[in-house]
C-alpha cells in the first residue's frame, strides 16, 4: 500500500472502501478497495478470499477489470482500473433522464456485463455502473460475496440497495436466480430514461407494496412466502388495478424501451427476459445499432488497453498469500517493463486533454463523509512481503472476453491455472493461447486476442514486438482515467445519493452457488 497515494474515498461497500490512490512510481491512478478488517472472522476471510478469487476470473469489456490484489497489515487489499464516473453522477448532471442515444448504449452495455456475468446478485444499480470518459460502461460489483455468503453472517454486513431489489428476494424466496438482475436493469432504465428512481421503497415492507402498486401482484408462491414471512405477515398486500398494455403501463417511455422494461419487470422470475434475448430487442436492432456498435466498444477498449499494456503486466514476481488460489503482485518488485518512466511519459503525452469540469469523484467523496485512511508512505511493513513467501510465479489473468459467458470463461480459466501449474516452461499450443496468456521457456510472454496475435518481448527489455497489424496485451484496460489531469478528490454537493442505502435488507443465501469445489 505503500506505493500509493491516497487520493481519497470514493465508495463504501458493505465489505470495504473504495479509494481512488495514485501508483507512486508510474503516476497512474487506482481504485483500490481495502476490505473490512475481519481478520479473526473465518467466513468473513473466506468470502473476502473468494470474492478476489472469482473477480480474477472475470474479464469482459464492460466488467471493471481487476489489476492486482496485495496484502497489507493483514488487510486484502484490491486493485482495480479507476473508472472516471458513474451513472448516478450522469443523472445528477442530467436530471430528467439520459440523451436516447447514450441511453441505449448504456443500456446495451449493461446487458452484455450482466449476460456475461450470469451468476446471479451483481448488484446493478447507478452508483455501481461506471462510466469512463469515452463512454465505456463497467460494472463494478459483481454480487459475490453476497452470493458467497453463509446464511449466518449476521445482518449488519449487508448493506444493500433495495430499489433495485426483485420481489422474489424481498420476500426470501432462496431460489432465487439470474432473473434478479433482469429486474434491477428493468429499474435502472426507467431511472436512466427519466431520472427518477421508480420503485423506491423505505422498508422491504414498502418496496413489495410499491411493486405490487406499480408493476403487478405477487405470485401465489410470492404470497405464501409473504404471508408466512413474520416481518410481512401483519400487513394485507394492497389491490391495484393497472393497465394490461405496457405502453401504457410505462407511459414515460418510448415504445421499445417500454417493452424492454415490461419484459424485465415480470413479477414471476419466469416471465422475465434473458439479457441475450434483450440484446437482441428491436430497441438495439432496427437500426443495426447492436452490430455498428461492438466493434466501436472493442475499438475503445483496445485503445485504452494499448496504452496500458506496458504498465500492468502479468509477468514478475509476485507473492504468495494464505490462500494459495490468489496471486498478489508487489510493486516494489515490479519487472523492469513497469518501469516509472514510461509511464510518466505516456501520460505526459496525455496531460492536454480536458479534465471534466467536476470532479465525479469528489462527489462519492462527500457522500461518504468519510476520512480518507492515512496509507503509509514507509518502507514495506516485514508483514507484507516476508522473503519467504516470494516466489517467481508468472501472474497472469484471462483474457477480456468479447462473447463468453461467464461459465466459459470460468472453465477457459480452469484450463488455464492447469496450464500455469505446469509451469509453462515450453511454448504454449494453439488451445493454451487460446484460453490464456502463458510464459514461454525464453521468457517472452504471449497473448491473443480475437485472433490478433500479440507478442510481448522479454520483461527485462521493456520492447513490445508487433506481430500483424495489432498489439494487445488483453489485460488491464484503463488508459481513459488519465485523461483525469487533476486528481485530487475534492468534497461536492450532491442530492441522489443520500438514502440511497438501506441497512435492514438482506438477500437469502444462494447456497448452492460454489464454483470452486474444493471450498465445498
Ligand atoms: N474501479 C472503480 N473506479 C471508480 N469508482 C469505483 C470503482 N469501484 C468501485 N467504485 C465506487 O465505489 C463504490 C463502492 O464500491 P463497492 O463495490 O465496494 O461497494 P458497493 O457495491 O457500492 O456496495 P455493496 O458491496 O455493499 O453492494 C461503488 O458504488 C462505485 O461507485
Amino acid at each position: 500500500m505503500d506505493m500509493y497515494d491516497n487520493l481519497g474515498v470514493v465508495g463504501q461497500g458493505s465489505y470495504g472502501t473504495v479509494m481512488k490512490c495514485r501508483h507512486k512510481e508510474t503516476g497512474h491512478i487506482v481504485a483500490i478497495k481495502r476490505f473490512i478488517d475481519k481478520e479473526e472472522d473465518k467466513s468473513m476471510k473466506k468470502i473476502v478470499m473468494r470474492e478476489i478469487k472469482l473477480l480474477r476470473q472475470c474479464r469482459h469489456e464492460n466488467l471493471i477489470n481487476m489489476l492486482e490484489v496485495f496484502k497489507y497489515k493483514k488487510r486484502m487489499y484490491v486493485v482495480f482500473e479507476f473508472i472516471d464516473h458513474n451513472v448516478l453522477d450522469d443523472l445528477e448532471r442530467h436530471p430528467s433522464g439520459l440523451e436516447s442515444r447514450r441511453l441505449r448504449k448504456y443500456i446495451f452495455q449493461i446487458l452484455r456485463a450482466i449476460d456475461y456475468l450470469h451468476t446471479s446478485n451483481a448488484n446493478i444499480k447507478p452508483e455501481n455502473v461506471l462510466v469512463s470518459s469515452c463512454g465505456i460502461v463497467k460494472v463494478c460489483d459483481f454480487g459475490f460475496a453476497r452470493t458467497l455468503a453463509p446464511a449466518n453472517v449476521p445482518l449488519t454486513d449487508y448493506v444493500a440497495t433495495r430499489w433495485y431489489r426483485a420481489p422474489e428476494l424481498l420476500v426470501r424466496d432462496k431460489n432465487y436466480n439470474k432473473p434478479v438482475d433482469v429486474w434491477a436493469v428493468g429499474c435502472l432504465i426507467i431511472e436512466m430514461a427519466t431520472g427518477n428512481a421508480y420503485l423506491t421503497g423505505s422498508s422491504d415492507l414498502d418496496q413489495v407494496h410499491k411493486i405490487v402498486c406499480k408493476v403487478g401482484p405477487l405470485t401465489c408462491h410470492q404470497q405464501d412466502l409473504y404471508f408466512k414471512n413474520p416481518m410481512f405477515a401483519v400487513a394485507r398486500l394492497p389491490e391495484t388495478e393497472l393497465p394490461k398494455d405496457y405502453r401504457k403501463k410505462f407511459h414515460q417511455l418510448p415504445m421499445f424501451l417500454a417493452d424492454i422494461v415490461d419484459a424485465c419487470l415480470q413479477i414471476d422470475p419466469a416471465d422475465r427476459a434473458t439479457c441475450s434475448k434483450l440484446l437482441n430487442h428491436r430497441y438495439f436492432t432496427k437500426d443495426q445499432f447492436h452490430e455498428r456498435f461492438v466493434p466501436e466498444i472493442q475499438a475503445l477498449v483496445l485503445r485504452d488497453a494499448k496504452y496500458y499494456s506496458t504498465q500492468w503486466c502479468q509477468g514478475g514476481t509476485v507473492e504468495t498469500t494464505e490462500d494459495p488460489s490468489v496471486c498478489s503482485s508487489s510493486n516494489a518488485k515490479r519487472p523492469p517493463c513497469c518501469l516509472p518512466q514510461d509511464a510518466e511519459k505516456d501520460r505526459r503525452g496525455k496531460e492536454d486533454v480536458t479534465e471534466p469540469k467536476h470532479s465525479r469523484a469528489s462527489r462519492r467523496h462527500a457522500r461518504m463523509m468519510v476520512d480518507s485512511p492515512v496509507i503509509h508512505t514507509a518502507a514495506s511493513s516485514p508483514d507484507i512481503m516476508p522473503e519467504k513467501n516470494v516466489v517467481n510465479v508468472t501472474f497472469t489473468m484471462p483474457r477480456i472476453s468479447h462473447c463468453m459467458n461467464f461459465s466459459g470463461a470460468m472453465q477457459a480459466h480452469v484450463e488455464a491455472n492447469k496450464a500455469r501449474a505446469n509451469v509453462v516452461k515450453r511454448r504454449p499450443s494453439p488451445s493454451d493461447m487460446a484460453l490464456a496468456s502463458g510464459q514461454q521457456a525464453d521468457g517472452k510472454m504471449q497473448f491473443q486476442s480475437d485472433g490478433l496475435m500479440v507478442e510481448m518481448a522479454s520483461m527485462t527489455k521493456k520492447k513490445v514486438r508487433t506481430v500483424g497489424d495489432v498489439r494487445f496485451p488483453d489485460l488491464p484496460v484503463f488508459g481513459h482515467q488519465m485523461e483525469l489531469k487533476n486528481t485530487d478528490v475534492k468534497p461536492a454537493k450532491h442530492s441522489r445519493r443520500e438514502q440511497r442505502r438501506c441497512d435492514d435488507s438482506r438477500i437469502p443465501t444462494l447456497v448452492q452457488f460454489d464454483t470452486d469445489p474444493g471450498n465445498k
